[in-house]
């Protein structure tokens, strides 16, 4: 077995993101000798030793970073600032500092003012998940084969980049580096307006009179259902998205309101070269994930 990347590593939050690196930690053994979980309350850490998930449990942020030289944040984004300011001056020099947050620019905004000199500060986001949260919802393959993008500010250490894209590889993942700005904007697009897309269209249902809403339970087909897959996702998590990359989200929801409006325009009109061309245009997309095995 390789030599484990890190002596030991805090992982803080340990819900899907963060119970299945520890899973996959605790199973590989060559990411860190040690994996210590912290959570804000004593029944996740409950759940955390009753699953083995991790060596050591701290209710303590500020001990649970203490002589680790990895320290991973995985609790929703809008939590980040205040759990920085509290690990900070807990963090040992020359440690590695790195998340998981679905945004980029607002983590740098928040994390970055608190980081000590000497401590390598790593942005990280992978492009995995399901609806489900917590520790039981975590599994250890849930980055294989999918992409993990790091964020570096200029200046980083390269070998604190490259540790970091390697416990990434080493949990199955494709990494690529990219700037947060640009990550914030494909993100919008590829995941936060779908999200925002699916808990509006749940809401519109539910806001039918009573007897339509009954109807659309009883004969959702797989549309109205691929929807529920997703607004079924932590509310806690998907506010922290969205409060947190309101810019790049706001500017592809009014591009995406645009589009509406055309589609809206081509069915008063009967424009049915525009309608089959625009679902034309979505098949194709569909197509070209299903050749790249990512659909
Ligand atoms: N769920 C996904 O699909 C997904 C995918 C990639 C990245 N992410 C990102 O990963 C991070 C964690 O998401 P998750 O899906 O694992 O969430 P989760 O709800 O499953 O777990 C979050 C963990 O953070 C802890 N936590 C919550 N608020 C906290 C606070 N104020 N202080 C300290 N700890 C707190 C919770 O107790 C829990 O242990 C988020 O930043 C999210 O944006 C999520
Ligand atoms: O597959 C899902 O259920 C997800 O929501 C995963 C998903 C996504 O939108 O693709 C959600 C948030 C992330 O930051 C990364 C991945």
């Amino acid at each position: 077995m390789a030599e484990p990347l890190f002596r030991r590593i805090a992982l803080i939050g340990i819900g899907l993101i963060g119970s299945s690196v520890a899973r996959i930690a605790m199973e590989r053994g060559d990411i860190a000798a040690e994996v210590v979980a912290n959570a804000r309350t004593e029944a996740t850490l409950d759940r955390v030793r009753a699953l083995g998930i991790a060596h050591r449990t701290e209710l303590d942020a500020a001990r649970a970073v203490e002589g680790a030289d990895l320290v991973m944040l995985c609790a929703p984004v809008g939590a980040y600032a205040g759990l920085a300011a509290a690990i900070a001056p807990h963090l040992a020099p020359g440690a590695i500092l790195t998340d998981v947050g679905s945004t980029k620019q607002s983590v740098i905004r928040d994390v970055g003012p608190h980081v000590p000199p000497g401590v390598h500060f790593i942005p990280a986001h992978p492009l995995a998940g399901t609806e489900h949260s917590g520790p039981d919802a975590g599994f250890a393959t849930l980055f294989e084969g999918r992409w993990t993008l790091l964020t570096p500010p200029a200046g980083s250490d390269p070998d604190a980049v490259e540790r970091v894209a390697e416990l990434w590889r080493r949990c199955g993942s494709n990494v690529q580096r990219m700037d947060a700005a640009h990550h914030d904007r494909v993100l919008a697009i590829v995941s936060h307006l779908p999200h925002l897309i699916a808990f509006t269209i749940c809401g519109t249902a539910d806001d039918l009179e009573e007897e339509s809403r009954q109807e659309v339970l009883r004969f959702a087909a797989s549309g109205f259902r691929d929807f529920t897959r997703i607004a079924a996702s932590d509310p806690v998590m998907w506010r922290d998205v969205f409060l947190n990359n309101r810019e790049a989200l706001l500017e592809m929801l009014a591009r995406f309101t645009e589009d509406a409006q055309a589609m809206a325009r081509a069915v008063r009109w009967g424009d049915a070269d525009y309608i089959e061309d625009r679902v034309e245009r979505g098949r194709k997309i569909r197509r070209s994930l299903i050749e790249l095995n990512q659909a």
